[in-house]
C-alpha cells in the first residue's frame, strides 16, 4: 500500500481569465474545481494507475467535505482526520501566465497529530510506502518526523518527503528515502542556484551522502536529474503542448513510487515518473495511466 499524507489539502480553484490584470475587475470565461494538495494529487494519480493507495491527512469544513466527496466518488481510498478549521482554497489564475495564491496551512493540535500517529502505527506494514507531500504546518514539530522515520524503519517501510521552504533542510536528518525538489526548491535547500546538470548532480550527491537514498530534481520542460549513490541520470521530458502544470511534480512522485513499489528498476521508475509529469502538464487534469504510457517511448534517459 502507498499511503500519502497531506497536512494541508486544498480545493484548487482554477479560473481561466483572458488578459488578467491586477487591481481591475476581471471576469473568468470558465472555472474548474479540483480536490488538491500534493499528497491527494499523488493518491489520485496512483488510483488512476490502479496502484493501491490511501490518502491520509486533515480536512475540515465545507471545503474538506468537498474534497472527501470528490475523492470517494472517484474511488480514491481516503481516511482523513476531521478538524474544525475549514480546508483552504488555492487559486490558480490561468491567463497568459499562471498566478497562484495558496491559502495558509491549518493549526494542528498535539491531540490531532496523535490521532495520525496511531493511524499510521496501525496501518503501515512491511514494504509499504508513506509519502508526505506539500506544505507542513508550523504547529507540527520535527519530533513528528522522527516518529515517522523510526516507525518506517521498524516496519521496514519507506518514506518520501516532498515539501518546500526552509523546513525541508531541517527534516533531511530524519533520512527520508526520497525527495523531489524542483530547481527553485533545490536552490533554497542548498543555498545556491545550480545552472548546469553536473552542478545539480554535485549538490544532489551531497544530499545522498547525508542519507537520502534517492534525489530527483525536476526541471520542468527539461525533465529531471536522478541521483543515487550508484547512478546519476538525466531524464529528458517529451515535447508537447503544455495545458496545466498544476500537479505535474506530484505526478512525477506518483509515477516513480508506483514503479519502485512494484519492484521495477530505478531507470524504468524515473522514466515512468517523467512521463507521468509530462502527461499531466499536457492535459487539463492529472494524468491517466493511458496518457502516461503513450509518452513512455518519448522519454530519454542518459548518464550524466
Ligand atoms: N513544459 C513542459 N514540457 C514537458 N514536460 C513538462 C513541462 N513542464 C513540466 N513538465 C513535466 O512535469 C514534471 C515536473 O515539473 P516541475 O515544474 O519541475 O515540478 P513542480 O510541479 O514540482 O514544480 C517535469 O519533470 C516534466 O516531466
Ligand atoms: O502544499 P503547498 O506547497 O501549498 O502546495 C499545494 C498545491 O500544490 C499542488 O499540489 C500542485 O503541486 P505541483 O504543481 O508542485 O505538483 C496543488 O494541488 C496545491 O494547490
Amino acid at each position: 500500500m502507498i499511503y500519502t499524507i497531506t497536512f494541508s489539502p486544498s480545493i484548487d480553484y482554477i479560473p481561466f481569465v483572458e488578459n488578467f490584470k491586477i487591481a481591475e475587475l476581471n471576469r473568468a470565461s470558465d472555472v474548474r474545481y479540483f480536490a488538491g494538495g500534493k499528497g491527494i494529487n499523488i493518491s489520485r494519480v496512483l488510483t488512476s494507475m490502479t496502484v493501491n493507495t490511501t490518502a491520509l491527512g486533515f480536512i475540515g469544513g465545507f471545503t474538506g467535505a468537498f474534497i472527501e466527496n470528490a475523492l470517494t466518488n472517484n474511488h480514491v481510498r481516503n481516511d482523513f482526520i476531521k478538524i474544525a478549521e475549514p480546508t483552504r482554497i488555492n487559486v490558480k489564475i490561468k491567463s497568459d501566465v499562471e498566478t497562484d495564491l495558496n491559502g495558509p496551512t491549518p493549526y494542528l493540535t498535539e491531540e490531532e497529530l496523535d490521532i495520525l500517529k496511531i493511524q499510521l502505527a496501525n496501518k503501515i506494514q512491511r514494504e509499504d510506502w508513506l509519502i508526505i507531500s506539500g506544505s507542513i504546518p508550523m504547529s507540527i514539530p520535527n519530533s513528528f518526523f522522527e516518529y515517522i522515520s523510526n516507525l518506517c524503519e521498524e516496519k521496514q517501510a519507506k518514506w518520501v518527503l516532498d515539501t518546500s521552504g526552509p523546513r525541508l533542510v531541517t527534516l533531511l536528518p530524519f533520512r527520508p528515502y526520497m525527495i523531489k525538489p524542483n530547481e527553485d526548491e533545490l536552490a533554497e535547500l542548498v543555498g545556491q542556484k545550480s545552472e548546469e546538470l553536473h552542478e545539480i548532480v554535485t549538490v544532489s550527491k551531497k544530499i545522498v551522502a547525508a542519507g537520502v537514498a534517492l534525489v530527483i530534481v525536476s526541471l520542468g520542460g527539461a525533465g529531471a536529474v536522478c541521483v543515487t549513490d550508484e547512478l546519476q541520470l538525466h531524464v529528458e521530458a517529451p515535447q508537447g503542448k503544455v495545458i496545466n502544470t498544476v500537479g505535474a511534480g506530484d505526478s512525477v512522485v506518483a509515477g516513480v513510487v508506483a514503479q519502485l513499489a512494484q519492484g521495477n528498476r530505478m531507470e524504468d521508475a524515473i522514466k515512468y515518473g517523467i512521463a507521468a509529469g509530462s502527461a499531466t502538464a499536457f492535459h487539463e487534469d492529472l494524468c491517466t495511466k493511458e496518457q502516461v504510457e503513450q509518452l513512455l517511448d518519448h522519454v530519454i534517459v542518459s548518464d550524466i
